[in-house]
């Protein structure tokens, strides 16, 4: 080849730009080695023999028993940048080697400036490679009795730190954990133990639950196992202990042939919140770096499959009371919350997570056994107001006010629109509640006309009907629309006069084109003080007591009173109060 056609690469810029921008840290070496070094010992089918590395913070050796490499394939995998005898040229996956791109020996250049590599293969003389940070590579002969290799770092004074014995053997062990070949540091093996996925007799659970405390940082609620073949993948799902972050994406750990990658986002779908998953897959693959994986297809693939085996653990908690409730206990507002875009999890809410209804609380599937329509209040205060009466009545209601309810009840009627919801507003309840006989009417008739007049500061409807219980006065019925443009006329009005320009905005925003419905007070004509108003006699009397009826209303519907109407009751209840005082008086007198 001729030498113009080449590129001239820099290697010390070339090693500055993998350590800043390929891997996360210079402690990617420790991993970089073993693997090159159990994908040598695999190729001799010599997986069982221990890789020994010796290390004391400034010199830094792992040696193997794999295939090692004669003079001239040490000359061309390791002098050539890139060069790697393990790439794929028709993309089928070796199942037993990790590498396949020919960088990682570069990586021994983020933490020393010289790698020699002492190597010999079968039938051939043991070879010696040194290259240096500057470039400059050398062969010699060397002097190596067994077939293998080893590789030696000499750390720079700057990088010792990450060759101290400590720090490796612990990224020995969080790399290898999973691995079935023999990892020693200065002669302490560091992995192997009761591995996850072995027999469960032979300490497997216990070991599962060691991991996911230590590294997950939680003892996990149920375990369960997780299988992708297409991808080679065997995992363990833990479920969590306690609510997760429904924004924040869950990381799942990942082994590819049983060698850390890393914690990765996205293996499973986002409503699976409530899991972190520990898997080992000989297909998924690793990036350049092989501190994340590729997603390509198969990662895709094996997402929907591991949602659909989550899946199957819910539907599976339909007939395991015991855990499903301790499961409910921490997640029934993460899967409400997420219910209504996860068909995956809307059955499981719909028959599981328990509604506030006035007929008790209940999954929204009993309560359709019950009422074939799912009415609901979409405010608790609506709620409220209206649960009792509705109940008397012989009519189901749900409490829809709380954060993800009514969310809940749509998706469930767009998943089936044989199924039938009502929300329930003022206009059915005042449908609901029985109208007075016309007898009756009338005799209400000039009450009913006070009480508008005596409610007309208040912004509100009057209307009569008759209902239990009896001890209920009246009630204020106030729709979504009706409350906001209440809230905003108590804005305004409170604000008159100040130069506040959002204010004016708003102002100029209220048109009065399209008038919201107004709350109404149902005076309920079978309570024994609504039954007085027709026959007192005198109309500010009267006029005060349908104030203070007003006024317990609002509290029963937990409606704030604003500053003028708190004067208007005041002085309504001050005359009611000069009244009965008078009457007394007048009596002692008598
Ligand atoms: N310990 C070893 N024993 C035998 N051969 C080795 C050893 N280390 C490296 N090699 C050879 O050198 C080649 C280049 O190694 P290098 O680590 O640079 O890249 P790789 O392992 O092929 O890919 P990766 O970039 O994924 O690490 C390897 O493909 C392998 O053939």
């Amino acid at each position: 080849m001729d030498d113009a056609s080449v590129f001239d690469v820099e290697l010390s810029a070339l090693i500055d730009v993998l350590g800043t921008n390929l891997y996360t840290g210079p402690g990617v070496y420790v991993r970089e080695l073993l693997q090159n070094a159990i994908d040598a010992q695999a190729e001799a089918g010599r997986a069982d023999a221990p890789i020994e590395i010796t290390t004391d913070g400034a010199v830094f050796e792992v040696a193997d028993q794999g295939v090692g490499m004669t003079g001239d394939t040490i000359a061309r995998l390791l002098g050539t940048i890139g060069a790697s005898s393990k790439r794929d040229p028709f993309g089928f996956g070796s199942t037993s080697q990790i590498g396949q791109f020919g960088v990682g020996l570069l990586s021994g250049f983020l933490v020393g400036d010289r790698i020699e590599v002492t190597s010999r293969a079968d039938d051939a003389d043991a070879v010696v490679w040194s290259g240096s940070s500057s470039g400059a590579v050398e062969l010699s002969s060397g002097d190596r009795e067994a077939t293998g290799t080893t590789v030696r770092i000499i750390a720079r004074p700057d990088t010792r730190s990450w060759l101290a014995p400590e720090k490796v053997r612990t990224l020995a062990a969080e790399y290898t954990a999973m691995h079935p070949t023999p990892v020693l540091v200065n002669g302490e093996r560091v992995n192997g133990g009761a591995g996850l996925f072995g027999d469960p007799s032979g300490g497997r659970d216990a070991a599962r639950v060691a991991f996911s405390q230590d590294e997950l940082g939680f003892t996990p609620l149920e375990m369960f196992d997780v299988d992708v073949p297409e991808a080679g993948l065997r995992g363990v799902a833990f479920v969590r202990p306690s609510g997760g972050d429904l924004v924040a994406r869950a990381t799942h750990r990942v082994y590819v042939k049983g060698l850390l990658v890393g914690d990765v986002p996205a293996l499973v779908p986002e409503w699976a919140y409530f899991v972190r998953l520990v898997v080992d897959s000989t297909g998924l693959k690793p990036t350049a770096s092989r501190e994340g994986l590729v997603r390509d297809d198969l990662f895709d693939a094996v997402s929907v499959s591991l949602g659909e085996q989550i899946s199957a653990w819910l539907t599976g908690l339909g007939s395991r009371p015991v855990v499903r409730e301790r499961f409910l206990n921490v997640h029934e507002q993460g899967v409400k919350a997420l219910a209504a875009h996860r068909p995956e999890l809307l059955g499981f809410v719909d028959k599981h997570c328990v509604f506030d209804t006035n007929v008790g609380p209940m999954p929204l599937a009993t309560f359709r056994a019950r009422f074939d329509t799912i009415r609901y209040a979409g405010s608790v205060d609506d709620y409220r107001v209206l649960a009792d009466i509705l109940a008397g009545r012989g009519i189901g209601l749900v409490n829809a006010g709380h954060a993800f309810e009514t969310a809940v009840i749509r998706a469930l009627i767009a998943a089936d629109p044989q199924r039938r919801c009502e929300p329930i507003g003022q206009q059915f309840l005042l449908s609901a509640l029985s109208t007075p006989s016309a007898e009756l009417r009338t005799e209400f008739d000039a009450a009913v006309h006070l009480a508008r007049r005596a409610v007309s500061p208040f912004d509100c409807e009057v209307s009569l009907r008759e209902f239990d219980p009896d001890g209920i006065s009246a009630l204020l019925l106030t729709d979504d629309s009706a409350r906001i443009a209440q809230d905003r006329t108590e804005m305004l009005s409170e604000a008159a006069g100040e130069p506040d320009a959002w204010l004016a905005a708003l102002a100029a925003l209220d048109d009065g084109d399209v008038p919201p419905t107004r709350p109404v007070l149902v005076l309920n004509a079978t309570n024994a003080l609504v039954k007085r108003l027709p026959t007192l006699g005198d109309d500010v009397v009267a006029g005060a007591l349908i104030r203070v009826i007003y006024s317990q209303a609002m509290l029963r519907a937990r409606r704030s009173v604003r500053v003028a109407a708190a004067s208007e009751l005041d002085s309504a209840i001050t005359l009611l109060a000069d009244l009965a005082t008078r009457d007394s008086i007048e009596g002692d007198v008598e």
